[in-house]
């Protein structure tokens, strides 16, 4: 059964005179994963800052499981929602362990509860917890810590992860294996709901079960992999497919 968690109705978003975003309407369902793909500047960014409520809308309407996001405390949203961006961030002078438990911590978990809870996640993002829980953040390569930044995004179960660009600075094989284990985490925690913005076209039709293609703060299409791939909604679209157009077998066999 479908159940509508994210909706943006007519959403208009500003920055000073300038219209970012004029008119956006769409709904995300429960436990679907999301990619937003679109060209630098094209609002990506600002659209996920709005379902945290980072940026309020200047029009229009964004319900979070049918209530509106303005009635909402924004606070106890955000724990609701991981949020995993390029520049993790993860605080130096902690251990991962530590850092992995920051919000359980907030919440006054006990001790017992978040050491179990840092070993599961560890384990789900496939970092043995007895080689890496007391390590520190600069012990760590690039790729191990954006799998921390997932774990810490996890750690008190929300039920929507925002992800901006969480892989853009990775080397590519690094990238494609962290693709591969988003994905399975996607697929082993039922009914979580994923929005992920990418500007790689392979990443995007990779890992969503559909793709939101987005130009100057418009959708152009809001379709699955194999829909967008086979028709491309607006020449806009198709441009940006380019050359995976051409073989779709490309993208379907990208991680063969
Ligand atoms: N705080 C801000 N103040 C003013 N303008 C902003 C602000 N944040 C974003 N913008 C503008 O809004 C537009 C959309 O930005 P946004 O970051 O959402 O794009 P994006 O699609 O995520 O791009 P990228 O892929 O480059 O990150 C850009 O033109 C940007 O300059």
């Amino acid at each position: 059964m479908t159940e509508p968690v994210i909706q943006f109705k007519n959403v208009q978003k500003r920055f000073g005179k300038n219209i970012i975003i004029p008119d956006l309407s769409f709904t995300i369902n429960r436990g679907e994963f999301v990619t937003i793909l679109g060209s630098s500047g094209s609002g990506k960014t600002t659209t996920l800052k709005m379902v945290n409520g980072l940026w309020k809308p200047d029009a229009g309407e964004i319900l979070i499981n049918g209530q509106k996001i303005s009635s909402l405390d924004l606070v106890k949203l955000r724990r609701h929602m991981g949020y995993v961006v390029q520049q993790i961030g993860l605080f130096p002078h902690m251990t991962i362990a530590e850092n992995i438990a920051v919000v359980p911590k907030m919440l006054r978990w006990d001790q017992e509860k978040i050491e179990q809870r840092v070993e599961k996640l560890l384990d789900l993002v496939q970092l043995d917890p007895q080689k890496y829980a007391k390590r520190y953040p600069n012990q760590l390569s690039g790729g191990q810590q954006q799998r921390i930044g997932v774990a810490r995004a996890l750690a008190v179960n929300p039920p929507f992860v925002l992800f901006d660009e969480p892989f853009g600075a990775l080397d590519a094989l690094t990238r494609i294996e962290l693709q591969k284990e988003i994905k399975r985490i996607h697929e082993s925690l039922a009914d979580k709901t994923f929005m992920f913005v990418t500007h790689d076209i392979n990443e995007a039709l990779f890992l969503g079960q559909r793709v939101m293609v987005m130009h100057e703060g418009q959708i152009e299409q809001f379709a699955t992999p194999e829909e967008i791939v086979t028709y491309p909604a607006t020449s806009f679209v198709r441009e940006l497919l380019g050359t995976v157009q051409q073989n779709q077998s490309l993208w379907g066999n990208y991680h063969d």
